[in-house]
């Protein structure tokens, strides 16, 4: 974020630091649990090991293996369930809590839902509930452009986040996942995990800096 859109949205907000935490691939584990889930289903067809993941939407590598797989790619993650019974990313639970409860901070969620929305919408709110507590469906925000979402940190695995706000105000910080370790993050500042407490350092980065 420039100086000069910090102050912009500095004189607006009320709260010192404005955090928007994605959910699939941040908070909770969608690439894992969906290996898993495509194994069951699909036992006999190829797989792409996690190690093997590259690129961010999993049915275009699947895509590369065989014509039919995309489509079997997207009925496990469409099907009834899925994203309610996501497994949590190690730590992110506990760190989304903590980092909640920092003075002059607001948490949200910030996640993108699947265009075939039947489950997927409701499921993230059961999942939020059931994970986070019900004062988090306060700070629930779904949508397909996360770039006019206002707020100063995004924390995001997807390396390039695209949409109609060309300089979104907030700074994106790199969750690293399976998909995107190879990826080209244009010096964006990456983070590991939820586990090894650097999380801590750039809330304490950012408070200094605006
Ligand atoms: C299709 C697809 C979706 N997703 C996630 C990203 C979005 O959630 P989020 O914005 O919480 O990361 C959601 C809808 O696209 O599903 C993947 O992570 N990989 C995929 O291949
Ligand atoms: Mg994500």
């Amino acid at each position: 974020m420039s100086r000069r859109a910090r102050g912009r949205f500095s004189n607006f907000c009320n709260k010192d630091l404005i955090v928007l935490l994605d959910m699939d691939q941040v908070l909770a584990d969608f690439e894992g649990y969906f290996l898993k889930r495509y194994k069951e289903r699909f036992p006999n067809d190829p797989f792409i090991p996690l190690e093997e993941r590259k690129g961010f939407f999993i049915r275009d590598q699947y895509a590369k293996l065989r014509d039919d797989l995309p489509d079997k790619v997207r009925a496990v993650y469409n099907e009834e369930g899925f994203f309610r019974d996501l497994p949590e990313i190690e730590g992110a639970v506990s760190a989304a809590l903590e980092m909640s409860k920092m003075e002059g901070l607001e948490v949200f969620l910030c996640s993108s839902p699947l265009t075939e929305y039947q489950y997927c919408l409701t499921e993230k709110f059961e999942w939020i509930e059931k994970h986070l507590g019900p004062e988090f469906l306060d700070y629930v925000i779904l949508t397909k452009d996360k770039t006019v979402i206002n707020g100063h940190i995004l924390i995001d695995d997807r390396p390039r986040i695209k949409g109609s706000c060309k300089s979104p105000i907030w700074e994106h910080i790199v969750f690293n996942a399976c998909h995107n370790l190879t990826s080209e993050v244009d010096g964006k500042r990456r983070l590991n995990n939820w586990t090894d407490g650097k999380w801590r350092d750039i809330i304490e980065d950012f408070k200094k800096r605006i």
